[in-house]
This record gives structure tokens, C-alpha cells and sequence, in this order.
């Protein structure tokens, strides 16, 4: 068996082998109780459920389900297992070394994927006459949504019309009707950049959805690395081997060879259909809230034997959209400042701003060096990332000094609450792109695309100058190193 993050279904084994997997046998209804389930799940950091027996799997067991593939493990020294069981990282691994690893690739030569005859994703092959996405355990994840959303954490994979750029990406879809889906194409993201490009060629756009990859191909199509760069190569040189793809029956894209499902077809780019309402990342469903998507349409399915279908079922805290969508944007904010010569240590995007924020650790030394004014710095950071795609789905940056761990919500609203003064020290940015999918966007008083941004400085005004001249009133901080420790080893004798 492969390496757990090269193939999805050792993930699954490593997962059990961790004792992270819960294997639910009795029969359960794709629509709304597995999604129940795993809400509970990801509302207590639970076990990983894997469904081994849902209502309407076919005779070749098409298919299981694996939900919360990418949460949170409620023992604090695992709590990112899962994600470093993505990238063959130890389950101990901090989120800071995560996120490093995800960037990692950014300076080694791409490792372009190895072509192979076939693989474990060619074991059956099903024409539209042989599948119903209504009859297969396709699930519906929230009872006000507008259809069964079967696409939550599969890859699509589009390639543009000259054959130069390759993107895979994660992007919802729900099933429209036997064998069309429509899913969500929203600009910036590059799918629908690649869309557009068909569109303007009045051609349908060849896509594959494969489920159940390697998982550190899902992690980079979760990531917003660089317009034209193609995912495959990167995480090749991520993980320093080559990814296997097999060509695709209906069309010229590959998926991974072992890839537990392939949904392959064309992109409509003139039929739309109403896409929505969906329980989106920032924990609300609206009745109602619909809008016109591309249609789909499903040509073929291959899959494994007995395949299992990856669900995110998000909302609110803590789910994959929580610990990849935010995370990898600040993974790509942060090496956007760094390659752009700003003091920047560290970059994350804290759940508890339901990942609508990213905290900056700046070198405050390096910071004194520029000779530069906050106004100056805000706008510098502000225009780099507000302007650009990787900030897209991101409404504050938090500017914070070296003494803030930026992976830590309490000191992060520790210094925003105590170091940013309320308008004065916040900079307004209403002329750039904007996130609709943030309910105070999409349903708020402005225009749902556009605005609704702050850099926020959480730099007192002597870090810009002298540096900090004050002492934190902690047990680290007003208290001799030398009494610290004697407190510590008399902790239990003193009856604590
Ligand atoms: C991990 C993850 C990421 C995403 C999504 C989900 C998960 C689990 C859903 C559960 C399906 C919910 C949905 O909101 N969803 C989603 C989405 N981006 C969209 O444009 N549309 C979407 O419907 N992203 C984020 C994108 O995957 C990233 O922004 C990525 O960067 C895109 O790739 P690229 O265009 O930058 O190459
Ligand atoms: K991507």
C-alpha cells in the first residue's frame, strides 16, 4: 500500500491505524443523517466516520463515504493529524509546519507527474444509461440546501484551451439531475478564469471531478498557488515524487491513478441552471439563495471497487473549510509579503474569525529598519494582498509584533483589542474585490463584491520607532526567569 498522503485510500488505513476512524456498518440515509453525523463530528473534533452502508449503494458498492476528512483531532498534541497525515508529515505536526510544508515547493524545481496505462480508478466504468446520481448515496448536507451536494471534496480538474495550464481546485457542486451537476464557478478562482477562456471560444469546457486523491493533491487544490501554475507539477516537487495519472475515457485530462471516483464530461459555458442554496464556510444556509451556475454534465464514472467519496459537510466550527481554505490563503499571503521584502514572519488565518482574517507576525526590528510609517506599511500590505487573487475570501489583516504567536487566537485578539485603536488604526479598503459568500457581503447593507476590507494595525506606534516599552503583565512577562522556574518546580509541593 502506497504512502497515505499518495494514495487516498491508505490515508483512510493511516487515519484507522491512528484510531481517528469511526466504521459506521448499520445502514444509514445519505440524505441528511450522514451529514448529521458528521456535523456532530466536526462540532466536537470527533473520530473521522467512514459509512460503509448507505442507502442506495450500488452492487459494487459505489459508494462509501468518508466525512471530516480534513478536521480537527480533539487530543491537543494531534490536533492537526489529519492534515499532516495529508502531507506525510508526523501527527504531532503545529499548523505552522504544515503550512511551511505547503509552501515548501515554492523554490524546487517542479516534478512534472508520471503517465501510467491505468489504475485502480479504471476497476469499473459506467456509461449515463449505467448511473442516477439521484439513486447513488449522493447526500444532502443541510436541509435548507438547494440540492445534494455530492461535490465538497473531490478535485476538479480543468485544463486552458491551449493545453499550457493545468488547475485543479476544490469548488461545491450539487447534483442538477441523472447525470448533470451545476456547481458553483466564481471568479477570481481559477476554474472559472479557465471557464472563460472555453467561453470566449464558444466551447464547452472538458472537466474531470476525481474523489478520494492522494491527499497532498487536495491540499494544493484547496491552496491559491499562482495563476498558471499547474498543481500536479508542484506537488510532485512538494513530495518529491512524481504523481501517476491515467487519461480520462471521455476526454484528453488525466486524474490520479487511484483516484476512489472519476466523474468525467464537459463544462457547459452557455447552459446554467440554479445552483444553491448550500450551508456555506462561514456557518449559514439563506432560504432562497440561489443564483445561475454552469451546468455539468457527467459522460462517464469510474471508480475503485467499494469506493469511498470524501464529504466536507461545512457550516460552522470546525470543518475543512475552516482548516484549509483560511490556512492556505495565509500560507500564499505570507510568502506573497516575504518575496515582496516585507518583515513578515508568519502568516494563519484563525477559525475563530471563521478564517475571514489573517494575522501578521512582523519582524519588528526589521520593521524599525524601513524607517517607515504605519500609514505607509498598512497600505504597503494592504495593496499587495487586497488587490491581488490569494487575498480574495480574507476581509482583515491583522498586523501583529514578534511577541504574538499568530497560531494562537488568544494572543491574537489580545493585541488587536489592545493595540489597535478603533478608525485610526485601521485602514480602509472599499475599492477592491470583495467576498460574497461572507454574509455581511452577500446579504449586508453594501455591494456583496466589492469593499468591506481592513488592514488593521495592532503595531503600538514605539514598535514602528523604539521598540516595545512595556513588559507583559504574565507569568512570562513580570516575572525573573530564575522565580519562574522556582515557581514551576515547587508547583506540586506547594499542594497545586
Ligand atoms: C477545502 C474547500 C475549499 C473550497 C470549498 C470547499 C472546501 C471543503 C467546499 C466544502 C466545497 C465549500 C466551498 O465553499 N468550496 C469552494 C471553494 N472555492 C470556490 O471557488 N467554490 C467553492 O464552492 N473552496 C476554496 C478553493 O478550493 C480555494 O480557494 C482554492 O484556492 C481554489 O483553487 P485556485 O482557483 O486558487 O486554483
Ligand atoms: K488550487
Amino acid at each position: 500500500m502506497a504512502l497515505a498522503h499518495m494514495e487516498f485510500r491508505a490515508f483512510v488505513q493511516a487515519l484507522k491505524d491512528d484510531g481517528d476512524l469511526v466504521e459506521i456498518n448499520e445502514e444509514c440515509d445519505p440524505n441528511l443523517e450522514v451529514s448529521a453525523i458528521i456535523r456532530k463530528v466536526v462540532e466536537h473534533d470527533e473520530r473521522a466516520p467512514l459509512f460503509n452502508n448507505l442507502k442506495g449503494q450500488n452492487e459494487n458498492g459505489l459508494w462509501r463515504i468518508l466525512g471530516a476528512p480534513n478536521s480537527l483531532r480533539s487530543d491537543q498534541r494531534h490536533r492537526y493529524g489529519r492534515l499532516a497525515r495529508h502531507l506525510n508529515l508526523p501527527p504531532t505536526s503545529s499548523m505552522k509546519e504544515i503550512l511551511d510544508k505547503m509552501v515548501s515547493a515554492k523554490t524546487v524545481a517542479p516534478i512534472p507527474p508520471k503517465i501510467v496505462e491505468t489504475g485502480p480508478c479504471k476497476e469499473f466504468c459506467l456509461t449515463p444509461d449505467q448511473f442516477d446520481l439521484n439513486q447513488l448515496p449522493s447526500p444532502t448536507l443541510h436541509q435548507a440546501d438547494g440540492g445534494k451536494y455530492v461535490q465538497t471534496y473531490g478535485m476538479f480538474i480543468v485544463r486552458s484551451p491551449d493545453g499550457k495550464w493545468t488547475n485543479w481546485s476544490i469548488a461545491r457542486a450539487m447534483v442538477h439531475d441523472k447525470n448533470h451537476l451545476v456547481g458553483l464557478v466564481m471568479p477570481p478562482q481559477h476554474i472559472a478564469v479557465i471557464h472563460r477562456m472555453w467561453k470566449e471560444q464558444g466551447r464547452d469546457m472538458p472537466y474531470a471531478l476525481a474523489f478520494g486523491v492522494p491527499p497532498a493533491a487536495i491540499m494544493a487544490a484547496s491552496m491559491p498557488l499562482p495563476d498558471g501554475l499547474t498543481e500536479a507539477e508542484y506537488i510532485g516537487s512538494m513530495v518529491h515524487s512524481p504523481l501517476e495519472l491515467v487519461k480520462c475515457e471521455t476526454n484528453d485530462l488525466f486524474v490520479p491513478s487511484t483516484s476512489e471516483i472519476v466523474f468525467e464530461g464537459t463544462c457547459s459555458v452557455t447552459e446554467t441552471a440554479s445552483e444553491g442554496p448550500f450551508g456555506e464556510m462561514h456557518g449559514y444556509v439563506f432560504r432562497g439563495d440561489s443564483h445561475s451556475m454552469p451546468v455539468y454534465t457527467v459522460n462517464m464514472i469510474t471508480h475503485r471497487k467499494d469506493p469511498i467519496m470524501p464529504v466536507s459537510a461545512c457550516g460552522r466550527l470546525t470543518d475543512e473549510t475552516h482548516t484549509m481554505i483560511g490556512p492556505l490563503a495565509a500560507a500564499e499571503i505570507g510568502y506573497i509579503l516575504k518575496s515582496n521584502g516585507l518583515p513578515i514572519n508568519e502568516a494563519f488565518s484563525p477559525f475563530e474569525s471563521q478564517v475571514t482574517w489573517v494575522a501578521l507576525q512582523v519582524d519588528t526590528d526589521k520593521l524599525r529598519a524601513m524607517k517607515t510609517t504605519a500609514e505607509a506599511f498598512c497600505r504597503q500590505v494592504g495593496d499587495l494582498i487586497f488587490r491581488g487573487k490569494p487575498g480574495s475570501t480574507i476581509h482583515r489583516l491583522l498586523l501583529v509584533g514578534d511577541d504574538i504567536d499568530v497560531y494562537d487566537f488568544k494572543e491574537v485578539i489580545w493585541a488587536f483589542t489592545t493595540r489597535c485603536r478603533p478608525v485610526m488604526d485601521e485602514y480602509s479598503y472599499e475599492d477592491v474585490p470583495g467576498f460574497p459568500l461572507i454574509p455581511y457581503m452577500g446579504h449586508g447593507n453594501g455591494p456583496a463584491n466589492k469593499g468591506g476590507k481592513l488592514v488593521c494595525d495592532c503595531l503600538l506606534p514605539v514598535e514602528y520607532t523604539t521598540g516595545k516599552n512595556w513588559e507583559a503583565a504574565d507569568f512570562k512577562g513580570s516575572f525573573p526567569p530564575e522565580l519562574q522556574q522556582k515557581v514551576l518546580d515547587r508547583w506540586q509541593s506547594y499542594g497545586f
